[in-house]
């Protein structure tokens, strides 16, 4: 076993290039069967392998810098650089992270989780590096989906005047999460499928010409008498921005890549290294349908099923079926994805309504705007979108949408605590930062049939930006004899007792129930509402709970930070009655990867100790 041998960094160093394709192969297996057990996002990295040994073959870590753009593909680097045996507990609470963390190894030079950022970040350490005068290679690696995002193009465009070399490798597996889409990866495409390949010297050599030093480096590989059969087909654009163009070439001949990397690092400028995968590669089931094991909860080897599926429809099916319910009665409906139809439930209105299905690439800013021009043009658009990586929209939503009140539906998806993939992904913050915005609605429903009527009511009732937000994973399937009709700023009250009033925001509402029983059991007498409205906030009732109610407690899943409690108990503090108010949120941190379960306990929102805690500020009373 060549994977014996690999346990140290730089471990990788002392095989021998005929063990490569051997070492390729045990980390193959390797990566399957742990994650078949932990589940991760498989089919990128086993499309890496060569890759990934070529480069640290090539470089030297961790003087040399290796940026991983999303950072999901980064799990041979790990194992390469002395983490095999942390992979028991990878995305476990505790255990290892299934992205670069810079406070997990001196090897990972940037962290990552949201897409698209490694070019600018890469360019960050080159400048750092030449203001400095160190000298070390700066390594970019991004696929052909994070090249659909907007700020690898704004990177590309700084990096254009670059007289110092920083190199780029484009993973070009034709895939994203979903088969990738648009220009760039038609351009990809046409850049693969040419049959107008041009000896890799002639080729090479045009694109060496234009840098300085090129020329001298032309003659070096002229006299060579290796005649590498690969191909570098110069590109139109990144070479008319100024940057070097090497490619394409074959990502699972390690050597070749290796020789390729060697001579990119002799460039001085910006330089992209064009290399084709196949994603899922080495494990049939993944080749032959890689978004389904792009990241994959534990599943069995020999069939490829996922051995724990969900029992009730997720709230990403739920939205689904409701989406086209309604467009199916309204041809003004549209949706729109960045990149992620699968996940957030559009697939199907994709099939059933094509001509108003809009997938823009990875690009959540872009998709903002553009679903406000729609807006703007008569269309009601459905941004279905995951709470983390509308972050980044921030300014579209404010400036596009919600100064012109434009009626765009935001759907957002993964809010609250996802899990696995940590901090860079949490959806814990929409509240908040969508709160801060005037115009905005915000809405969270209880259950699988409140989300059905909100986005009925959002799309039906209500005129200008409006979101939706639900947690990731199986709908809440309880309460369906609670369904009064859905009214703008207006909560519903499941029990109206007096003494504790629990608010509790969307699927929190679960929870608040929960706790309500315990208290009942022990003699309290306990209303609960469902906030259903995060802003506006139902201020009627809330004064009415203030006035016969000594404590009035907030449920949510997001920051503490601008979020519901806040306003609430704001709202509480500002009048004369001044009942208690506890508010229970997330704590204003990021929060680390592991299971839900044992995150809330973690933060303290789970039935135990949200009862102590109401207990606790109820004897002060
Ligand atoms: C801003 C942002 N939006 C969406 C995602 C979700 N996402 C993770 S990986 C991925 C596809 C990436 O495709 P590519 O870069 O080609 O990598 P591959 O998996 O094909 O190797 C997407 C859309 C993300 N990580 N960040
Ligand atoms: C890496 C990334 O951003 C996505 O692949 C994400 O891991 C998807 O998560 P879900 O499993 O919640 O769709
Ligand atoms: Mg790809």
């Amino acid at each position: 076993m060549i994977l014996e041998k690999i346990n140290k960094p730089g471990d990788v160093k002392k095989l021998s290039p005929i063990e490569y394709n051997q070492l390729a192969e045990e980390i193959r297996d390797f990566l399957i069967n742990h994650i078949s057990k932990t589940g991760g996002h498989l089919a990128s990295n086993l499309g890496v392998v060569e890759l990934t040994i070529a480069l640290h073959l090539a470089f030297d870590l961790p003087k040399d810098k290796i940026i991983w753009d999303v950072g999901h593909q980064s799990y041979t680097h790990k194992i390469l650089t002395g983490r095999k045996d942390q992979f028991d507990g990878l995305r476990k609470f505790g255990g290892m992270s299934g992205f670069p963390k810079r406070n997990e190894s001196n090897y990972d030079a940037f962290d990552t989780g949201h897409s698209s950022t490694s070019i600018s970040a890469g360019l960050g350490y080159v400048c750092s590096r030449d203001c400095q005068g160190q000298n070390y290679s700066v390594v970019s690696v991004i696929g052909d989906g994070a090249l659909t995002g907007g700020m690898a193009y704004e990177a590309l465009n700084n990096a254009s005047s670059l007289k110092t070399n920083f190199i780029i490798v484009l993973n070009d597996n034709a895939m994203s999460i979903s088969k990738n889409i648009g220009g760039v990866s038609y351009m990809l495409s046409d850049i693969r499928s040419s049959d107008s390949y041009i000896d890799f010297k002639e080729n090479l050599a045009n694109s060496l010409y234009k840098i300085p030093g090129g020329s001298r480096m032309v003659s070096a590989l002229k006299k060579t008498k290796n005649n590498l059969k690969q191909i570098i087909l110069p590109n139109q654009l990144f070479e008319s921005m100024g940057i070097a163009y090497l490619g394409p070439v074959n990502g699972h001949d390690t050597e070749k890549l290796i020789k390729t990397l060697k001579v990119a690092k002799r460039i001085n400028g910006a330089v992209i290294v064009h290399v084709v995968t196949q994603k899922g590669r080495g494990y049939k089931q993944a080749e032959r349908n890689p978004s389904k094991f792009h990241g994959i909860a534990p599943f069995d080897v020999k069939t490829g099923n996922v051995l724990n599926k969900p029992k009730n429809p997720t709230y990403s099916s739920v939205f689904s079926d409701a989406i086209c319910r309604l467009a199916k009665k309204d041809k003004k409906i549209c949706a729109i994805t960045a990149a992620m139809p699968d996940g957030t439930g559009l697939t199907k209105f994709s099939k059933w309504f094509p001509d108003r299905f809009f997938d823009v690439g990875i690009a959540e800013e872009h998709a903002t705007t553009f679903a406000a021009g729609m807006a703007a043009g008569g269309m009601k658009p459905v941004f279905a979108v995951y709470s983390s990586f509308l972050q980044r929209a921030y300014d579209q939503i404010l400036h596009d949408v919600c100064i012109q009140q434009l009626h765009v539906v935001f759907a957002i998806d993964r809010a609250g605590l996802v899990g696995a993939d940590g901090e860079t992904h949490q959806g814990i913050f929409d509240l908040s930062f969508l709160s801060s915005i005037p115009n905005m609605t915000i809405f969270a429903p209880k259950n699988d049939w409140e989300l059905k009527e909100g986005l009925k009511f959002a799309l039906e009732e209500h005129d200008g930006p409006i979101a939706l937000r639900y947690p990731r994973g199986e709908a809440c399937t309880d309460f369906h004899e609670f369904k009064e009709e859905i009214v703008l700023a207006k909560s519903e009250i499941l029990y109206k007792e007096k003494d504790i009033a629990i608010l509790a925001v969307g699927s929190m509402v679960k929870l608040g129930d929960e706790v309500r029983k315990r208290l009942k059991a022990r003699g309290l007498n306990v209303s609960l509402v469902n906030a259903r409205f995060v802003k506006p906030i139902d201020e009627k009732l809330i004064l009415e709970l203030s006035m016969n109610h000594s404590l009035i407690v907030t449920l949510e899943e997001n920051v503490a930070s601008g979020g519901f409690g806040r306003a609430v108990c704001q709202m509480i503090n500002d009048t004369k009655l001044k009942p208690r108010c506890l508010e229970i949120s997330l704590p204003d941190d990021y929060i680390e990867h592991g299971s839900v379960d044992i995150l809330m306990k973690e933060a303290g929102i789970d039935v135990d100790s949200i009862e102590e805690r109401i207990l606790s500020v109820h004897k002060e009373i």
